[in-house]
């Protein structure tokens, strides 16, 4: 059983009677705490998300705090420790700082020195776990699904909060690696900043990086297919993170997308291995859909009841069969393919069944021509209450030109104007 989120202090020492002493000393200023006199079954209930403060004796038989202190961050670099060292050992304590120690106190013990820090570090680990639930709560507003694999990345988003780091986003088109960036954007000190996107294969000139760097300052800027962005280009973006870093001064933070793995692009040398190395610092991977299959349904329910919100319609029925379909389906253009197929069953057209319905049988009563000129203006219509009557996005949409749309319009005399919104 991990520790109760009640729990604000661990104790470790492997003297049942010191700890005893410190857990009195602490529940008389008020804290809840908890003792362990063994190390290793101290850290099985310990979890990143607990929203404490552990104080850990440096000498014990078996494992010394230093090595608790190591197994800690590597849980969560984020929890505080502090270390109680013997009097006068310096180079120990300033080593456990460098390795991620919140502080150190040195034996005999000060109460109020002690208390002084846990008032320091305690406050400060509550707030980051709260502020860690409600990013988490966020992102699954935002990036939706509870298959693990979701679940997994959700954490790492969150984990990540207020990290300013560089990152790569890998994934398969349509996967939701433009949504991941703009939500990391928008958890840093850089979200107060533009979010600006660059397309890789639109860069000719190192200076048109520039520019955009340029534009994005203070802010980020989101690269999509980074290996079809110039070597030149490239070696460039390097020499300006390591400078960044460098000089630990930040002014923009790139978030560099990545269609597949970014070692292959390495390997079909479209990336700059130093590049790969730098920006492979952060780097999240978003599975393809056909790896996070209990996504599909909700996605699609999803999709469908914000489509028939904005058209206004009641949601329809979706039968089991269909369900079924989704689930087999490949899905190879991954969410965005499945939110195109969730908003044309909204408005009434069934894709992946090999044979698009239109209407039921029953329905079926007047001549076959009349359903389809019917049919054909529902369409349109459907469509131009969903673009707001916008021309160019209901022909792309319905995959006509626009001339053939207009004329489709004039046949069943539908004026754009009248879906347009406000
Ligand atoms: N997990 C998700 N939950 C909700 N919506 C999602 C999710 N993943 C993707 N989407 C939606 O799917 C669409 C495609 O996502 P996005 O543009 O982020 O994908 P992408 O991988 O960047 O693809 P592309 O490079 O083709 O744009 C967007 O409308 C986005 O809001």
């Amino acid at each position: 059983m991990t520790i109760s989120d009640n729990i604000e202090v661990l104790i470790i020492d492997d003297d049942q009677d010191v700890a005893d002493a410190y857990q009195h000393l602490l529940e008389v200023a008020g804290y809840q705490t908890r003792t362990a006199t063994d190390p290793l079954q101290a850290l099985t209930l310990l979890h990143k998300e607990w929203p404490g403060v552990v104080i850990t004796d440096m000498y014990m038989p078996g494992m010394n705090g230093k090595e608790v202190l190591h197994r800690i961050k590597s849980l969560d670099s984020t929890l505080p420790v502090i270390l109680i060292t013997g009097h006068g050992d310096i180079p120990m304590a300033v080593d456990a700082l460098q390795n991620g120690a919140a502080d150190f106190l040195q034996k005999p013990l000060q109460p109020a020195e002690l208390i002084t820090l846990l008032d320091k570090h305690l406050p400060k680990r509550k707030q980051l776990i709260e502020h860690r639930k409600r990013l988490r709560q966020t992102a699954s507003d935002v990036l939706l699904g509870d298959s693990p694999l979701i679940v997994k990345l959700r954490h790492q988003i969150a984990a990540a909060e207020n990290n300013d780091k560089d990152a790569l986003i890998e994934g398969e088109a349509g996967t939701g690696r433009h949504t991941l960036a703009r939500l990391l954007h928008a958890h840093t000190k850089m979200g107060k900043g533009p979010f600006i996107k660059l397309c890789g294969n639109k860069v000719q000139r190192t200076s048109d990086l520039q520019r955009a760097m340029l534009n994005a300052r203070e802010g980020s800027l989101c690269i999509s297919n980074l290996p079809a962005m110039p070597t030149d280009a490239q070696h460039w973006l390097c020499r300006f993170l390591l400078e960044q870093e460098r000089l630990a001064k930040r002014e923009v933070r790139v978030l560099a997308l990545v269609e597949g793995t970014a070692e292959q692009a390495v390997e079909k040398e479209t990336l700059v291995p130093e590049l790969f190395y730098f920006l492979s610092q952060a780097r999240f991977v978003i599975p393809p859909l056909r790896q996070r299959a209990s996504d599909i349904t909700l996605l699609f329910r999803y999709f469908l009841e914000a489509s028939c919100q904005k058209l206004n319609k009641p949601v329809p029925v979706v039968d089991k069969a269909y369900i079924n379909t989704l689930n087999r389906h490949t899905w190879e253009g991954n969410v965005l393919e499945l939110r195109n197929v969730a908003e044309l069953y909204a408005i009434g057209i069934v894709k992946l069944t090999g044979q698009e319905r239109t209407k039921s049988l029953d329905q079926m009563s007047s001549p076959l021509d009349d359903l389809i000129d019917d049919y054909e203006k529902q369409v349109i219509e459907d469509a131009l209450y969903l673009f707001g009557g916008r021309i160019n996005e209901v022909s792309t949409y319905l995959q006509i030109p626009r001339k053939k749309l207009y004329l489709r319009m004039k046949k069943h005399n539908l004026d754009k104007a009248d879906y347009k919104a406000g």
